[in-house]
């Protein structure tokens, strides 16, 4: 059987057909058996294909460059973070400084793709840790929400992948992430409610207690405009 088959098994008994229940992103086993290179020229003859079925001329000056463009795009940019070879290195440090209190990094820029409709979700990630001897550059906290929103994602799940792989590069539990994030598929097409963003949380170790997660929160503005 394959696991296209198997995984649609699943999702028919839990009766629902597009939320998974897995914290790791829906892959097939054969991934990665094509290179970056095999993929954009498949991904590049598909959209050809969509674009002559939607009847546009593929002779025109602007537009015949287009396959080739989306496919670039989805293998090296928006989808870039379905290739495990593209993680980015968490550096991390002794906290030889002994900082005990909770660390930060609000506002960071996040750009993802909706895994219903391929369409951009735009928002912020908030991420917060407590060390308990490990710390990890700032800019590592930027790269790992980047790395995984560059993946076809729902936020729920997005928001689960950067907290877990913080947990385990700084080797604690006490890690915590906010996002709040605007889905294209809800403001610009559908519903088309402009103005409403998406708030999902997940917190660790000490963030589950009230005081921790209210400090945090404090740190935050959520009215950010993006
Ligand atoms: N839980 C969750 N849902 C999402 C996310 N992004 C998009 N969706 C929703 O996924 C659902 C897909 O539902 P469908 O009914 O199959 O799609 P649709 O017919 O295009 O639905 P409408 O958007 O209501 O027009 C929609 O309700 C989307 O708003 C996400 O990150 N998390
Ligand atoms: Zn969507």
């Amino acid at each position: 059987m394959k696991i296209e088959d198997t995984l649609e098994n699943q999702f028919d008994e839990l009766g629902n057909d597009h939320i998974s229940t897995s914290e790791d992103t829906p892959l097939r086993s054969d991934a990665f058996d094509l290179d970056d290179a095999e993929k954009i020229e498949r991904i590049r003859e598909n959209v050809r294909e969509i674009m002559l079925t939607l009847g546009l001329d593929l002779t025109d000056d602007s537009l015949k460059g287009t396959p080739n463009r989306v496919a670039k795009m989805y293998v090296n940019e928006i989808f870039g973070g379905l290739n495990p070879a593209r993680k980015p290195k968490a550096s991390t440090f002794d906290n030889k400084y002994k900082y005990g209190e909770m660390l930060v990094e609000k506002n960071i820029t996040l750009y993802s793709t909706c895994e219903h409709h391929l369409l951009p979700i735009v928002g912020r990630a908030h991420v917060a840790y407590i060390s308990n001897g490990t710390v990890v550059g700032l800019s590592k906290m930027n790269r790992i929400v980047d790395y995984y929103a560059k993946r076809p994602q729902v936020q729920e799940r997005l928001n689960i992948q950067i907290v877990r792989e913080l947990q385990k590069a700084l080797g604690t539990e006490d890690v915590a992430c906010v996002i709040d994030a605007k889905h294209l598929c809800v403001n610009s097409r559908g519903i088309r409610d402009i103005d409403s963003s998406t708030v999902t949380a997940e917190y660790g170790g000490k963030f589950k207690e009230e005081l921790v997660r209210r400090e945090f929160l404090n740190y935050l503005n959520l009215d950010t405009h993006f």
